[in-house]
């Protein structure tokens, strides 16, 4: 496969999958959905796809097939230049956001990510119980999570912090760095080598406005590539980034950085939930009662490690909470699943119809 395509971060299962494609057809990667357009990365440069009427009908029936950053798709040029986006190959991770107050079923963030980096800027002072909430999106992804605490010059405990976080993320690396002074930095540059069937590593940027992702995507790159917010008094940065870019590093990977996240909501499956919490679920299984709900029953595995000081309420609680919440999202999402289709639908139709106007 070529070397372009390769720069994108493309893996072995995806480049088989591309040889059954026909050849009329050109296969990229996106780097970013927006106006119902897909800005595409091909062998011959960036290209803007609209969507094609069988991607369409599929989208009708679900809204998460439509297209989204970081997935591999093929495209049709048209002899009219139209340039339509055929299909979207299957992913192998997805992060998907919940939306708060919108769709049923969660939007897409990204696809085809290998490390999620959970970036936390060390000051202001990290918030654990958001940092548990990124890792369960980030497990429920199928990538794996990594959390990347940054701005260490600005703290003289960065490693005592870093303790404190990796209690709070079990089954995930913690590293410590700094964008400005490249301390920590060939940590984070590993998560791009990827492995060899795999090929260059896709790595995603989570985390909050003025965390510092920005500044992590320029430090990786050594070139100034994206806008950097300028501080407030508060050491917040300013909530400007709207865009979502796919990024290929010049030394070889790919780094997504989403817009900065903020009120995540959780997935409904609740798989991420159990992985960013593999403390709770594994004292569940000794619960006297099978669907215990760990808060009031007799025989309680949970309670009993909450009483004798082994699994902190701090955590307890944080899950609680979490749990509430995907419990909530799975509720509002079977009775919003169709009204969404069906919207969506109209939506694509209406697009498709203007699109494809008899010329004259
Ligand atoms: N001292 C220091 N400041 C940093 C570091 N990384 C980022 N900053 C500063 O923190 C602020 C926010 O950084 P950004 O990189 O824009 O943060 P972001 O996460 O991209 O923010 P959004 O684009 O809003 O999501 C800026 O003023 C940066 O200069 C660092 O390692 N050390
Ligand atoms: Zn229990």
């Amino acid at each position: 496969m070529s070397a372009t395509l390769q720069a994108l971060g493309l893996d072995s299962s995806t480049a088989e999958f591309l040889q059954s494609v026909p050849e009329d057809l050109v296969p990229g990667r996106v780097a970013r959905v927006d106006k119902g357009l897909a800005t595409v990365f091909t062998e011959d440069g960036p290209v803007r796809a609209s969507w094609s009427g069988a991607l369409l009908a599929e989208m009708a029936a679900d809204a998460q097939a439509g297209p989204c950053t970081g997935d591999w798709v093929v495209l049709r040029f048209w002899p009219d230049d139209r340039i339509t986006l055929e299909s979207v190959l299957p992913r192998r991770t997805t992060i998907v956001r919940a939306e708060v107050g919108g769709s049923s079923r969660g939007q897409v963030l990204a696809s085809n990510v290998d490390v999620i980096a959970i970036v936390v800027g060390l000051v202001p002072e990290p918030n654990i119980v958001r940092i548990e909430r990124f890792l369960a999106l980030a497990w429920e992804s199928g990538a794996r999570p990594v959390v990347v605490l940054t701005k260490s010059d600005l703290v003289g405990d960065a490693e005592s912090v870093a303790e404190d976080v990796a209690v709070a993320a079990p089954g995930a690396d913690v590293l410590v760095c700094s964008a400005t002074t490249g301390a920590g930095m060939d940590d984070v540059r590993a998560l791009l080598r990827g492995s060899e069937d795999l090929g260059n590593a896709t790595l995603a940027l989570l985390g909050s406005s003025g965390a510092g992702k920005s500044s992590l995507v320029n430090a990786l790159a050594g070139v100034e590539l994206l806008d950097v917010q300028d501080i407030r008094e508060d050491g917040k940065g300013r909530h400007t980034s709207v865009r979502r870019e796919l990024i290929a590093l010049p030394q070889g990977g790919v780094v997504i950085d989403t817009p900065g996240l903020r009120g995540i909501g959780l997935q409904e499956s609740g798989e991420g939930l159990a992985a960013a919490f593999p403390d709770i679920t594994a004292l569940a299984d000794h619960c006297k009662f099978k669907d215990c709900s760990h808060v009031m029953e007799p025989g309680c595995a949970v309670q009993a490690a909450l009483d004798d000081g082994s699994l902190p309420y701090r955590r307890y609680d944080s899950w609680v909470k979490l749990r509430r919440e995907a419990a909530y999202m799975a509720r509002r999402a079977d009775v919003r699943l169709r009204t969404e289709a069906k919207k969506e639908w109209v939506r694509a139709s209406k697009s498709y119809r203007r699109d494809h106007k008899p010329r004259p």
